[in-house]
Parts: C-alpha cells; sequence; structure tokens
C-alpha cells in the first residue's frame, strides 16, 4: 500500500532563527500547532543538493518531546522525499554518536533535538539542531537560509498515515507516493562505541582503571541523567572494567532528575562533593546530549576546558589515533584561555582563534588544517568527528593519565611548569531582562572606537591594568571568507591579560550575560594558586568597566567556573 502525503497550510512564527548550536525553546514553544513542523520544513527546504534519494539521521538526548519530534521528523522526511532515515533506539543519540554515523554512513546530515545543558521536562526546554554532511553544526549561511525560510513559509510537506515504532533496532520498509522509504532503528551506542576503540588504546586505559600494573585509578563518571548513561555504562563499565560504584545517574531521565545537565562547578556539585571525599582519583561529568565535559582530579582538583584542551594537544602521543594521523593545527574559541596557544608555538603548528560555536571549526578540520580544539564552555574534541566530545576527553585524559603514571594534578602542574598559568575564570549571569543587557554591549562595543578607553590605565587593590586595544571579535574563515562580525567585546591589556563579555547564544529566553577573565603568570610560585584570588583585581575592574551590576541589577553571578 503506498502511504499519501499531504501539504498542510501554515503561517511562519517569529523567532525561528538557530542561536549558537540550533533552535532552542521552552517545550511549550515547540507545542504550538504547526510550530515543530515549520522548522522542520526549513530545515529540509534549506539543505543544499535536493532530498531525493538523501539519508538523515536523526536522535537526541531523550529529553521530554524527543520522541514527538522523532515522530513528526520521520513523517516528513517520507514527506518531503528523503530515501531513509536513520534513527536511534526510542530516539537516543548523543551529539558525538549523530555526527560520527552521519560521517560513518555518509549521509547528507543529521537532525539533533537537544537543548543540551538546559534543563527537561513539560516546563523546561527543547532545542532542533541541523547538522551537515561533513556531520557537524550547520553553518550561519545555512542557518541564515533556515531562518530567512521561516519568515516565508506558508506550508509544509508531511506523511501522516506513517506510522512507525522506534522502539527496537531493525529496518522497516514504507511506500510513500510509489517511492520506497526506509526507517532503520539502529542500537544507540554501537558505532560510537566501535570508533572509540579505534581511537584510543582501550587495554591501556582497562590497565589503568582495573591496577593491572600498579594502584587501580578508581574513577567517578556522572551522566547526569542525559544522554551519555547507556554509552558510560558500555564504555566504562563493561569495556574498560570499571567498578559499578564508578558511574552515577546514567539512567536518562525526560527531565533530567529535575536538573540542569550542565558539567560545571555549580550544577555538576554531587560529582564535585563525591570527589571532595577524596575516594576517588578522577571524576568527570557530561551535559545533557554528551558532548559537555568537566574533568576532576582527586579531592576535586578542577581542571579549566582551557586548559584541559590545551594538556590533550600537549599529549597526544599517547592517543593512537594521533600517532597515526599526527597533529595538523589547534584552535580554540575567541573567550577560550590561551594555553593552547603556546602548546601550538612550541610544537610548531597553526593556532586558529575563532568564534564561540563548535561549528566555526568544521571547515577548518575538512581542509586538513585543524587536528584538536577547545572552548571554555566545556567543550573539548577532535577531527575524529565534528562537534565536541565529552566521553572523548575523558578517553583521552585516562589515556594521558595511563601513559604518564601520574595524577590529573601533577599533569596541571608540570604543564604550568613547561608553559606558565593561565589563570581563567568565566562569570555568567542567567536569565537576565534582554533591554538593559542589550544596552550594556552597545556601550562596550562603543568604546572600540573611544579613543579615551584605549590606554586608560585601571587600578584596583593595588593592581593597574593599562588598556592596549578593545574591539568586537570579527572572524573571516580562512578556508571559505565568510566573516562572522559582532562576537564579543574584548579588553585587551598591554600585559596579555584580558577580559571579554559576550551575550550567550544557547538560551531560551531573556539574556545570559557571560564575563570571561584571564590573566598569564609565568612565575612558578603562582601556579597553586585560587584563580579567583589571582584574577579578582582585574574581575572588578571589568565589572566596573562594564557597569554590569547597574545594568543586570545583579549583584552577584549565578555560575562562577
Ligand atoms: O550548548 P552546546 O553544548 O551545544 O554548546 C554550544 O554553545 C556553546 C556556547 O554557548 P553560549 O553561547 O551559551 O556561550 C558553544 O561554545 C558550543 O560550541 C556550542 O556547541
Ligand atoms: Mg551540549
Amino acid at each position: 500500500m503506498s502511504l499519501t502525503c499531504y501539504t498542510k497550510a501554515t503561517k511562519p512564527f517569529q523567532g525561528q532563527k538557530p542561536g549558537t548550536s540550533g533552535l532552542r525553546k521552552a517545550v511549550k514553544v515547540f507545542q504550538q500547532d504547526h510550530y515543530t513542523e515549520n522548522f522542520v520544513q526549513c530545515i529540509l527546504s534549506a539543505m543544499s543538493g535536493g532530498l531525493t534519494g538523501s539519508t538523515l539521521v536523526v536522535g537526541g538526548d531523550g529529553r521530554y518531546f524527543g520522541k514527538k519530534a522523532c515522530d513528526t521528523i520521520i513523517k516528513m522526511c517520507a514527506g518531503n522525499g528523503v530515501r531513509k532515515v536513520i534513527v536511534g533506539e526510542n530516539g537516543i543519540l548523543s551529539t558525538p554518536c549523530v555526527s560520527c554515523m552521519i560521517r560513518k554512513y555518509k549521509t547528507s546530515g543529521g537532525i539533533v533535538l537537544t537543548a543540551s545543558h538546559n534543563p527537561g521536562g513539560p516546563d523546561a526546554d527543547f532545542g532542533i539542531k541541523f547538522n551537515i554532511s561533513n556531520g557537524g553544526p550547520a553553518p550561519d549561511s545555512v542557518t541564515n537560509k533556515m531562518y530567512e525560510i521561516s519568515r516565508e513559509i506558508v506550508e509544509y510537506r508531511i506523511c501522516p498515515e506513517l506510522h512507525c515504532d522506534i522502539s527496537t533496532p531493525g529496518t522497516q520498509q514504507f511506500v510513500v507516493e510509489n517511492r520506497p522509504f526506509t526507517v532503520e532503528v539502529v542500537d544507540s551506542v554501537k558505532d560510537y562505541v566501535d570508533y572509540m576503540k579505534e581511537i584510543f588504546d582501550f587495554p591501556a586505559i582497562k590497565d589503568l582503571i582495573t591496577g593491572a600494573k600498579g594502584q587501580p585509578l578508581k574513577i567517578l563518571i556522572n551522566a547526569m541523567h542525559g544522554v551519555t548513561g547507556p554509552y558510560v555504562k558500555k564504555i566504562f563499565l563493561e569495556e574498560l572494567g570499571a567498578s559499578p560504584d564508578s558511574a552515577v545517574n546514567i539512567v536518562p531521565l525526560e527531565d533530567f532528575g529535575g536538573h540542569h545537565p550542565d558539567p560545571n562547578l555549580t550544577y555538576a556539585a554531587d560529582l564535585v562533593k563525591a570527589m571532595k571525599e577524596g575516594d576517588f582519583g578522577f571524576g568527570a561529568a557530561f551535559d545533557g546530549d554528551g558532548d559537555r565535559n568537566m574533568i576532576l582530579g582527586h579531592k576535586a582538583f578542577f581542571v579549566t576546558p582551557s586548559d584541559s584542551v590545551a594538556v590533550i594537544a600537549d599529549n597526544t602521543d599517547s592517543i593512537p589515533y594521533f600517532k597515526k594521523n599526527g597533529v595538523k593545527g589547534l584552535a580554540r574559541s575567541m573567550p577560550t584561555g590561551c594555553a593552547i596557544d603556546r602548546v601550538a608555538e612550541k610544537k610548531g603548528v597553526e593556532v586558529f582563534e575563532v568564534p564561540t560555536g563548535w561549528k566555526y571549526f568544521g571547515n577548518l578540520m575538512d581542509a586538513g588544517r585543524l587536528s584538536i580544539c577547545g572552548e571554555e564552555s566545556f567543550g573539548t574534541g577532535s577531527d575524529h568527528i565534528r562537534e565536541k566530545d565529552g566521553i572523548w576527553a575523558v578517553l583521552a585524559w585516562l589515556s594521558i593519565l595511563a601513559a604518564r603514571n601520574t595524577t590529573v594534578e601533577q599533569v596541571l602542574l608540570s604543564h604550568w611548569g613547561t608553559y606558565g598559568r593561565n589563570f581563567f575564570t568565566r562569570y555568567d549571569y542567567e536569565n537576565c531582562e534582554s533591554g538593559p543587557c542589550n544596552q550594556m554591549m552597545s556601550e562596550l562595543d562603543a568604546m572600540s572606537s573611544d579613543p579615551g578607553a584605549v590606554g586608560k590605565e585601571h587600578t584596583h587593590a593595588g593592581k593597574t591594568y593599562k588598556v592596549a586595544k578593545i574591539d568586537n571579535f570579527e572572524y573571516t574563515d580562512p578556508i571559505d571568507g565568510s566573516v562572522a562580525k559582532k562576537q564579543g567585546v574584548r579588553v585587551l591589556m598591554t600585559d596579555g591579560s584580558r577580559f571579554v563579555f559576550r551575550l550567550s547564544g544557547t538560551g531560551s529566553s531573556g539574556a545570559t550575560v557571560r564575563m570571561y577573565v584571564e590573566s598569564y603568570e609565568s612565575d612558578p610560585s603562582t601556579f597553586t594558586k585560587d584563580a579567583q584570588d589571582v584574577l579578582k583585581p582585574l574581575v572588578e575592574i571589568a565589572l566596573s568597566v562594564s557597569k554590569l551590576k547597574e545594568f543586570t541589577g545583579r549583584q552577584q553571578p549565578t555560575v562562577i567556573t
């Protein structure tokens, strides 16, 4: 029997503009009649190369509304002439796994259903993101096209009669308007786990964890009830032999147990607390969709994401993937601490500074100029896929610990001994009113053309900084020449210290201000100091220059990392 497709009339919704990483809104917004269908049609209509005969990967982090969205997407793919959809069992696929599968099966792209680290549930957030055929988030040229279509859309195509069960792996064949249409439901973890086993030396990591060559390393992995649970179970418990108490919160929940599935010192507080007790030598947590990670050492020694990627880049000889492929270049997003720049300099490889957003790394990787990159927002990854990858980062760290037979803290101390330390902190002011925050940003922006602002000295608690340059970061992609403007205001000091302000692009409502503060020290006596103490004068100067407290009405940030 051939199933019939229908063209449904619709009207544009305001604000279907993808942010840093897809469209993220409250579930209630996605639940409005036609809202999800409109945005899915925009994705499908914006796909270059046409849909006839194409294959797409679909999956997400298991949050509330994910299964419903999967069903809608499958029906709309059928309605739009897509040939095949590969979907994770029960709609579950981590973001790194979607990227891995797009590349492995050479599909035209994929649709990721997640709002990442934002809370989930009927009263929380949902998100839809389109990834292109290289496995990475769609670049601005594509998301701008999607947004243009969203403003003019009058109809969408759907096959409502298509009923497909995504609860068990297997292939289901349909005939849609006399064309074949296939839905392949796949095991959510297999392709990803197989790939990790190629990249890393699993036996070496297993020896470290089980203590085959000495003291076992006790690890504690907290999946925060996000999508990484099944991957953690398979990789760390089953493949690498960690004891059952090594992994917690590994059952994905539609509301992440009511928490923010965000791996930082505030929202992963239970991991920090457990690590402080001192029984474990290595701890990690991931966000809802599994692309972010936080690494902790014994007694909750915190590894900043900016240091984490620098350490990995400096230790690639313990990872088979890099031994085989070499390291071409390194990169970080603009607000990320500059530790990786020093590693690049020593190794004599290129280093790139891109705007916030993993999509900006993709072209460099595709052109063979970038191997390892990271962001201060707990994102670490490499050119093995085109997304940041939380579990990959943990396996990279465990590889380093296995090869060097040492602790997380010692690895950092020796890294700082070689390169000096880039002290870094980020202050988040979440869910502020948009109007005053936009005003603050435009006043900061105006300083870049104010001759009185450059050269000015600022003093706090006896520490004086002189402004060398102020700009609103602009990036020209070295591969395709595309330009991204106004990516954050940087205030650079004559001694190399700096602070940066930008508005988050991943929230679902209101505005979140992010303030990033960094300074560099080469004096070893400073290395073990608390970053908050070292950076305090510059933090105060940044707060006063920006008038942040006046604009936001906030005396304290919601999160400090
Ligand atoms: O949310 P995720 O994990 O997909 O992460 C996304 O957002 C982060 C920034 O978020 P914001 O704009 O809020 O600072 C980016 O660094 C990251 O590349 C992007 O993939
Ligand atoms: Mg994420």
